[in-house]
């Protein structure tokens, strides 16, 4: 049994970790820590958590945290994990960052992209990306995690495989993205406002979404040359669920069957990948609540175009289930323990 900490407790990805946990045979929910409402009941913001969390959330000290845990999970905005990593680099705990601050290995494009100064170099040399279905092996060895973003495993897990097996050009690579209001966090915004969301659909970040240089990395190393992406987000309103919608230009005449039986060969040992059969696409609601990525293909012969649909739940497989899912890897047990449950439908 490990005992875990999580930092940021009252935002959505510490809840949804939380909900997960609490389905995990060994991983022991020690301390819960919070920035604006420590010594507080969790349950008092939360009261679906009612006698499940009965500790005071607590302030964060981190030299006594490394101490008292050995797996931290940061669930916190982009710039704290970059600030507390080095207060860990020496220490033992295995560390997992859902934030963007460990995702960009230059730190100019992390500067350029986040605005804001980016890590310590010596931790993102320590940062594996936490993408199981391309980097296990790496994972298994790691002690710091660089958890993906939710658009990033969306995009990366649907069009990697047709990159880096050729099937597509590497440039242009269009990217339409769709996500739920969570995907925004806790906190309101004029955005995500009821009635800025209710009854309408939005593009936005368009041209500086932070997740351009992360998707444009790793799609990068598929192809050994740059990949630089078309990529627009959209806010549906919904809560949960991401959608991207995937367009590359084919350089040869595969059929969507040959495209299928490629993913379905490339992601044999991908227990949260499910490659849909010729002729069906993938809807937010198959993967409501898991940590399913759930893919479908169009070779579309008239344009030329491979059309590739990838849908996630932005806080499982794009978040909190993703970042489990590598804890597991991380310390030997099953890739899949506590995330095998059914998608929930309706
Ligand atoms: N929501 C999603 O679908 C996804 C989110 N992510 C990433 O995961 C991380 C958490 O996201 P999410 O939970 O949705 O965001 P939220 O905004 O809901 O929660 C983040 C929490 O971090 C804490 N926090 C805020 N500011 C600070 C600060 N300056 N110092 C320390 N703690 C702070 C707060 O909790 P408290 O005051 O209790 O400490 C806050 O509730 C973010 O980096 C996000 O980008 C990644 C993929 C998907
Ligand atoms: C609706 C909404 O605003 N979604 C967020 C999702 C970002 C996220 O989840 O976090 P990371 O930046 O850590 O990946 C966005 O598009 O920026």
């Amino acid at each position: 049994m490990k005992k875990a900490a999580i930092i940021g407790g009252t935002g959505y990805g510490a809840i949804e970790l939380i909900r997960l946990i609490q389905m995990h045979e060994y991983i022991h929910l020690e301390k819960i820590i919070s920035h604006s409402q420590h010594k507080k009941q969790l349950y008092s913001f939360y009261p679906h958590l009612t006698n499940f969390i009965d500790d005071p959330m607590e302030e964060l000290e981190i030299d006594s945290l490394k101490e008292e845990v050995d797996i931290i999970f940061f669930a916190t905005p982009a710039g704290v994990t970059k600030k507390l990593i080095p207060k860990l680099i020496d220490s033992s705990v295995q560390c997992i960052d859902l934030s963007g601050d460990l995702r960009i290995s230059s730190r100019e494009q992390y500067e350029h992209w986040y605005k804001g100064e980016a890590a310590p170099q010596v931790a993102l040399d320590l940062a594996v990306y936490g993408m199981p279905e391309l980097y296990k092996e790496q994972i298994k060895g790691a002690r710091v995690i660089s958890n993906p973003g939710c658009f990033p495993t969306s995009a990366i897990l649907g069009l990697y495989p047709a990159l880096e097996q050729k099937i597509i050009q590497p440039n242009p690579i269009i990217i339409d993205g769709k996500t739920g209001v969570s995907g925004a966090g806790r906190t309101p915004s004029a955005m995500t406002h009821f009635s800025e969301t209710n009854d309408n659909l939005k593009a936005y970040k368009i041209g500086k979404h932070q997740h351009i240089p992360e998707i444009d990395q790793y799609l990068s190393t598929a192809v050994n040359e740059q990949v630089s992406s078309v990529f627009t987000t959209h806010l549906i309103p919904m809560t949960r669920g991401l959608v991207c919608t995937m367009y590359g230009q084919l350089t040869e005449g595969i059929t969507t069957e040959g495209v299928v039986s490629l993913y379905k060969n490339y992601y044999e040992s991908a227990p949260f990948v499910r490659i849909r059969p010729e002729g069906e696409f993938p809807v937010t609601k198959d993967v409501y609540g898991s940590n399913f990525c759930d893919i479908g293909f169009y070779a579309d012969k008239r344009t030329n175009q491979l059309i590739i649909v990838s849908a996630i739940d932005n806080l499982v497989k794009g978040a909190a289930g993703q970042a489990i899912q590598n804890a597991n890897i991380m310390n030997g047990w099953e890739e899949g323990h506590g995330l095998n449950s059914i998608p929930m439908y309706p």
